[in-house]
């Protein structure tokens, strides 16, 4: 499936859940709350578990209508057929993604608090750029932190939708979309709250209080 242009609003990003029905039961709630993505991650499982678990996240995204990305793997991307693949400093090249990916896959690319990397995957063809931490993150307490300047910086000069992520909670969110954050990349928030559908929910305020969205590149 392809994505809705411009990618705006709540990016639900998995946990670390290692049953697979205990996830997909909190995957099922939080697609309730309309995000516009959300990424397969896990750190923990093996290569197997983690291809057992993306597909059946992918099965729930697909009957909500939401595209799934693949954190730090474009095989295990192509191998499901999944909407596309999260890259960071130590997944690959964004460029090679690209080629074997196509044109039509989300390649969302890692900028940390790095402008160079920001400027290097516009150029590779990234479909949105991330930076963060943004705050201090419970699911990744030693991530970098990034300035909220970035954001607006890479919004009016690189022409892609701009993700924040790290610690981001419903209550700080108003403040990234003011600085010119398109999505919002949120974990424990959605993930670790009693119900990640009502949770979730609570950031589609902001979304219609922020700047315009960013054009889609060409
Ligand atoms: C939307 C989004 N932004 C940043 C990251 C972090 O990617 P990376 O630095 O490769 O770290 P891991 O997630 O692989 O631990 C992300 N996954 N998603
Ligand atoms: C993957 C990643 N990269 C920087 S912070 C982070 C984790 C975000 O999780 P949370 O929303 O729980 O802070
Ligand atoms: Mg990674």
């Amino acid at each position: 499936m392809s994505a809705e242009w411009p990618l705006r609003g709540l990016y639900l990003v998995t946990p670390d859940e290692p049953d697979t029905a205990t996830l997909l039961a909190r995957v099922g709630r939080a697609l309730a709350a309309r995000p516009v993505l959300l990424q397969y991650r896990n750190k923990l499982l093996d290569a197997a578990g983690r291809r057992t678990q993306a597909a059946e996240v992918l099965a729930l995204c697909r009957a909500a209508g939401v595209p799934m990305v693949v954190n730090d793997s474009v095989e295990l991307a192509l191998d499901i057929a999944a909407d596309g693949v999260h890259l960071g400093r130590d997944d690959g090249d964004p460029a090679a993604a690209r080629a074997r990916l196509g044109a039509g896959r989300i390649i969302g690319v890692s900028c940390y608090d790095e402008w160079a990397r920001a400027v290097a995957g516009a150029r590779a063809g990234a479909d949105y750029l991330a930076f963060g931490a943004m705050f201090a993150s419970p699911t990744k307490p030693a991530a970098v932190r990034a300035p909220l300047e970035l954001l607006g910086r890479a919004r009016r000069e690189l022409g892609r939708p701009v993700a924040a992520i790290g610690g981001i909670t419903a209550e700080n969110a108003a403040q990234l979309v003011a600085a010119g954050a398109d999505l919002l990349a949120v974990i424990s928030d959605v993930f670790a709250a009693p119900d990640p559908a009502v949770r979730g929910a609570e950031y589609a305020a902001v979304f219609r209080a922020g700047p315009r969205p960013a054009a889609r590149p060409q």
